[in-house]
């Protein structure tokens, strides 16, 4: 491993770029167009295993020894062939969508090199490591906010390395996300790439025009959430108690996926609130990972509600739900105090009316 890790960053956004290219084109040829058939399954399904297959052949031609925790193994695909038929193809295409892209890179498939089958499945169950502790091992989720996927809306490929508990680099791919915050009708598609102690850039689709991004000085007044669309996956109420504390009028603005990260990181919002809506569930480090770093670079800071970092070594999940609370640096403990306050409201320990 170099320690610039400048290697891993060039061959992970290689990979992202890749996927959603793939996802792109699933979402056009399958959901947009309403072809989909019985047969095709989800297209979700279809374009998880196959962007998951892309990201995971290309990690292992430039990094063979590195483990994978992927959101996917092969397991139910193996008992569908029309199905694995179909996501073998559209592996194959991304996989070799250099000479459409304009460059190929060792780690990279040429044309006529196609994947068999039989590679491209049990590079889908690669992703199979178990995390923990100790040692070096990628992230990936092939398809975050699979919700938003479906709808058109916000959804991003999402890959982090992480390096003894500690989350090296993060590359997120946003293939619908306005490039310029300020002209939502403009460009979409692009990439944010951080890694640990280099800062952390937005780029285009394209990998052209990699810009720094820093998360600016927002005032209080124009502060306002981001939070997920699905109201199982956060507490919406408990946001809006934590707005009202803070004085925060602004509507939240409800995204899926981790393009919430990259969102803050730039600047279209000022908080991204996460509190738990049901007794249990464990958030996955593959949903956090990246974006996690991508906050820390971008001048920010990325806790639970006790003020915790969030740990990324106890496995496939985060451990406890604590919640997830993200900001820029200056504004996280305000937040944090909020927060804590609105749960001991919640739990009955302040009286509201002497607030
Ligand atoms: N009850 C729950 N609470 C919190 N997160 C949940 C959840 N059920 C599913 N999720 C996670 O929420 C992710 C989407 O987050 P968001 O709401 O921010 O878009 C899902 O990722 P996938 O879409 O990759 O499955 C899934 O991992
Ligand atoms: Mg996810």
């Amino acid at each position: 491993m170099s320690t610039s890790l400048s290697i891993e960053k060039q061959v992970a956004i290689f990979a992202v770029r890749r996927a959603c290219l793939l996802t792109s084109s699933v979402f056009n040829k399958l959901v947009k167009n309403e072809t989909l058939t019985k047969e095709d399954k989800s297209p979700v399904t279809v374009g998880d295993y196959a962007a998951q297959a892309v990201v995971n052949t290309i990690l292992k031609r430039a990094f063979p020894h590195d483990p994978i925790v992927g959101e996917e193994d092969a397991d139910d695909l193996k008992r569908d062939p029309i199905l694995t038929k179909r996501v073998v193809e559209l592996a194959n295409e991304a996989l070799q969508s250099d000479l459409v892209l304009g460059e190929m890179p060792e780690w990279g498939i040429g044309p006529g090199q196609e994947k068999s089958t039989e590679d491209l499945l049990s590079a889908i169950d690669q992703g199979n490591h178990l995390g923990g502790h100790n040692g070096r091992f990628w992230t990936l989720d092939p398809i975050d906010g699979t919700k938003g996927f479906l709808r058109g809306g916000q959804y991003a490929v999402c890959l982090a390395l992480i390096v003894d508990a500690n989350v090296k680099l993060g590359v997120i791919g946003c293939p619908n996300l306005p490039c310029n915050p300020s002209d939502p009708d403009g460009e979409k598609g692009c990439i944010f790439v951080a890694v640990h102690g280099q800062g952390a850039q937005q780029m285009s689709l394209s990998g052209a025009n990699p810009t720094p991004v820093v998360i600016p000085e927002i005032p209080s007044g124009s502060l306002n959430f981001l939070e997920s669309v699905e109201a199982a996956h956060s507490d919406h109420s408990f946001n809006e108690r934590v707005s009202n504390i803070l004085s925060i009028s602004r509507t939240p603005t409800r995204m899926d996926s981790q393009a919430k990260y990259c969102c803050l990181a730039r600047g279209d919002g000022g908080v991204y609130l996460r509190m738990p809506t049901k007794a249990g569930y464990k958030e996955k480090i593959w949903d956090h990972a990246p974006g996690t770093v991508l906050i820390e670079e971008a001048g920010g800071t990325v806790t639970d509600s006790r003020g915790l970092p969030l740990n990324f070594g106890l496995g496939k999940t985060l451990g406890e739900n604590y919640g997830v609370i993200a900001a820029r640096r200056d504004i996280h403990g305000k937040v944090l105090d909020a927060v804590q306050q609105a749960k001991a409201i919640e739990e009955g320990e302040i009286d509201q009316a002497k607030i």
